[in-house]
């Protein structure tokens, strides 16, 4: 088992402040609940507990800074984020992939699923919509401007080889979750599982990873079909 907050003590319970009130999900009360009935199990069983230190943690948001922006598909950004905190030799970032970690800024918070990363940074594949109250926000944020962060959450967790052929299937940004997935199995040299990707996208202006998908389309465990709902104005592009 493993703990993605740090040393193994009581967690803290966060102080009322803590709570931004934007109605995140999880709130972070509900995040030190649910760490505190894991403390306590591994409290009572005492056993199989090995402690890594992450720069994320569940319930503080953490600083980064926005190091890289670039337009990913006519309504998408890739945003990449550097951890901003002081580095410690002990701590890296770690998370699964298909896992979220929670954005905060002075505008709103939202989750967002990371598609790639590294010890200390993170790349986010954010849509842009053009009433949205923070994805908007984030639309018009510079490199060098910071950003809070909190996570990793969601329970999936990926077993190798459990099944000989997946299914996934998403649409639009829904790609975010299981890009780093599907990356994730197909370069681990022991999986025997096939992979079969079914996205669905507006149209060819509106493919975020194009170039990723194409890269994994290499491997003889992946293959993609990509569906689009709107045939691209030759005129406009
Ligand atoms: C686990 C998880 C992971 C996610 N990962 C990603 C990711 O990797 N990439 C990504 O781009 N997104 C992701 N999202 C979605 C993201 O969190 C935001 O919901 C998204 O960016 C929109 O936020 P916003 O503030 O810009 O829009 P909002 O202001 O929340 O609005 C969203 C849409 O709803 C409409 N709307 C808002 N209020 C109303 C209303 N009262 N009546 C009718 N319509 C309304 C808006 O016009 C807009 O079109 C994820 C969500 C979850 C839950």
């Amino acid at each position: 088992m493993s703990c993605n907050d740090g040393e193994d003590e009581r967690p803290v319970t966060p102080l009322e402040s803590d709570c931004c009130g934007y109605g995140c999900n999880p709130c972070i009360h509900d995040v030190h609940r649910d760490l505190i009935d894991k403390w306590e199990r591994r409290r009572i069983s005492k056993a199989g507990f090995s402690v890594r230190k992450n720069v994320l943690s569940l319930t503080k948001y953490k600083p980064f800074v926005i190091s890289e922006l670039k337009q990913a598909c006519a309504n998408c950004i890739f945003i990449r984020l550097n951890y901003g905190g002081l580095e410690d030799a002990d701590t890296q970032l770690f998370l699964s992939p298909g896992q979220h970690v929670i954005l905060r800024t002075s505008i709103s918070s939202r989750p967002y699923t990371p598609i790639s990363w590294t010890t200390n940074s993170l790349l986010l594949l954010v849509k842009i919509y053009s009433n949205g109250k923070f994805s908007k926000s984030l639309g018009q944020m510079k490199v060098g401007e910071d950003i809070e962060v909190r996570g990793p959450y969601g329970e999936f967790r990926y077993q190798p080889n459990s099944f000989e052929e997946i299914l996934m299937l998403s649409i639009g940004t829904g790609i975010a979750a299981l890009y780093p997935i599907a990356k994730s199995i197909v370069d681990d040299e022991l999986e025997e599982s096939r992979i079969h990707l079914i996205c669905g996208f507006k149209s060819h202006a509106h493919i975020p990873l194009a170039n990723e998908l194409r890269d994994l389309s290499h491997y003889w465990n992946f293959s993609c079909t990509i569906k689009l709902s709107q045939i691209d104005n030759p005129l406009k592009s």
